[in-house]
């Protein structure tokens, strides 16, 4: 299945302050449920530029729906998220993401303890889904980016095992996990720190291309535990934003996964809820030292989001494979699967209708115009979702024929701050000569695919080198017709001269006859005189 990536559109209503300091001169207007017009005020960047002949003042943008300022949180759940929701608990990645400038209502739109936003309002249509189908187990923990893994002690191993084979129905469980992007460093937020500084958590690869973090993931069974939770990961949020580095400086990020248990595979799907910090920090006048790096961070990963879409809609109009810089950000990195079809991701825009922030809300909606364009490929269900992946410390299937296999119980993984992965380094010999095949084998399918890339890049040079020199042969066959040409046009000038002179000559002759005619008398006496 293929659609275009849904991007919403929220528009929040003004505040008492904004109302009395003017702010309010009809820049944004709605026109219907799918567009709105902006119209540049005066004072404004852009309007100064039209009003020299650059570009417009008046923009038309469309989305896949328009929330106007009288929107509720709940009439936005029910039009935006529910869908995404419900296609969550029927097995398909998720990601929504707010974007727009600070102060836009980025926040209030993901989550207001005062006014439920998206989050607590997905986390309540989770529980009443899963509602009696619930995994009460504690003994299932997602493990790196797409895996599940065990975590029973061994005394309790058999039970266990017996426990899962005669499970006939599937049960769910659902873990979260909440962490930040601050100065392109990861930092979990469900992590209790005892020393002021945290330590950044390391970007990994599984070794499939797909990025993880080694975050804190923790069950939760009800709506009160996933609120405490929410609770505990702001203020752990608040606690590090001084007034150099706000909330807002951060993109924050929830995410759900969802394991559905049954007995031989559990299929896991993931729904994250992605906040961004505000996009126009950079813009700032008053922007030096440590807020320039954090403004410079939160430009680049902006940035590069933004050019991640572009190349991706560019790639997907040319149906030619561009460059996508995923892997030179963070955010992208993470977020990377949603976009080639492992996920559904979807994006809410929201902005203020302020005359002062005009300009930068004019950039978030040529963004999202751009973000509108790119195709998206939905999977009928994820690849990884339907294989075994039950795992042990090694990385190795738990399941044979079936039936668990012994394993080892593995806290330090996700404790441990080191900087290498020590989980996904041979345990034997044997592990050793497979890992070296495995690489053989990805080695040879990446020289296939350098030799075929090879060889179409010398076919096209080829084809072009040809090209070239057809229209050369070409070029110089006209110059040989054109020196021809002239060569003629020349010639012809030439005799044109000669007869002119010829003519002139004889005008001249003619015209000394004239003057120097004597009548024959007059000849004849002075001939006479003269002998
Ligand atoms: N739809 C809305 N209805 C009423 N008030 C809103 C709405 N959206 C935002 N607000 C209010 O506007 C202010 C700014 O919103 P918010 O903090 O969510 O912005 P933000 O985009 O997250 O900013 P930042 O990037 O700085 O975190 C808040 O006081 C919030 O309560």
């Amino acid at each position: 299945e293929q659609q275009m990536m849904q991007i919403y559109l929220r528009v929040r209503p003004f505040s008492k302050e904004e109302l009395s300091a003017n702010e309010d001169q009809d820049c944004v207007v709605i026109d219907d449920g799918q567009t709105v017009t902006l119209n540049a005020p005066k004072g404004s960047a852009t309007r100064k530029s039209s009003e020299k002949g650059i570009g417009l003042s008046i923009h038309k943008f469309s989305f896949s729906k328009v929330f106007g300022p009288q929107t509720t949180q709940g009439e936005l759940f029910e039009d935006a998220v529910r869908s995404q929701v419900f296609d969550f608990l029927e097995g398909e990645n998720a990601l929504i993401f707010s974007y727009g400038v600070t102060n836009a209502g980025k926040t209030f739109t993901i989550q207001t303890p005062k006014h439920p936003g998206i989050l607590p309002r997905v986390l309540d249509a989770v529980f009443s889904y899963i509602g009696g189908l619930q995994y009460h187990g504690m003994d299932l923990k997602p493990y790196l980016m797409n895996g599940a893994q065990f975590l029973d002690p061994d005394q309790v191993k058999q039970e266990r095992t017996a426990k899962m084979t005669v499970l006939a129905s599937v049960k769910e469980a659902l873990w979260v996990a909440f962490f930040e992007i601050y100065n392109e460093c990861v930092y979990d937020l469900l992590q209790p720190s005892q020393s002021k500084k945290r330590s950044p958590l390391r970007v990994c690869d599984d070794g499939a291309g797909n990025a993880y973090v080694k975050l804190k993931w923790i069950n939760i069974q009800n709506l009160s535990e996933a609120n405490k939770l929410l609770q505990f990961g702001n203020k752990n949020r608040s606690a590090a934003a001084t007034k150099i580095n706000q909330s807002s400086s951060r993109h924050s990020i929830f995410t759900m996964k969802l394991l559905k248990i049954d007995r031989q595979t559990v299929e896991r799907i993931s729904f994250s809820l992605c906040d961004l910090a505000g996009s126009e920090r950079c813009n700032k006048a008053k922007t030096f030292g440590e807020r320039l790096k954090e403004a410079g961070n939160i430009n680049n990963s902006l940035l590069i989001l933004g050019k991640c879409i572009s190349a991706l809609r560019s790639s997907q109009a040319d149906t030619k494979v561009a460059y996508i810089p995923f892997r030179e950000s963070k955010l992208t990195k993470l977020f990377q699967a949603f976009f080639c079809g492992k996920g559904r991701a979807a994006m809410i825009v929201n902005i203020n209708q302020c005359a002062s922030t005009y300009d930068e809300t004019l950039h978030i909606m040529k963004f999202s115009a751009v973000a509108k364009q790119v195709v998206q490929v939905i999977p009928d269900k994820p690849a990884e979702s339907s294989v075994p992946c039950l795992v042990g410390r090694d990385g190795k299937p738990l399941m044979k024929n079936g039936v668990l296999e012994g394993y080892p119980s593995e806290d330090e993984l996700f404790e441990e701050e080191d900087e290498a992965d020590m989980s996904l380094l041979p345990q034997n010999d044997k592990d050793l000569l497979n890992i070296i095949e495995n690489l053989r084998t990805k080695f040879l399918a990446e020289r296939r695919k350098n030799l075929v890339q090879e060889m179409e890049i010398r076919k096209e040079m080829g084809d072009a080198m040809l090209q070239q020199l057809l229209e050369s042969e070409e070029l110089r066959r006209e110059a040989e017709e054109l020196k021809e040409s002239y060569a003629e046009k020349l010639e012809n000038t030439f005799e044109m001269y000669k007869d002119a002179i010829k003519d002139h000559a004889y005008q001249s002759a003619m015209s000394n006859l004239e003057d120097n005619y004597v009548p024959l008398d007059a000849f004849t006496a002075e001939q006479e005189k003269a002998e």
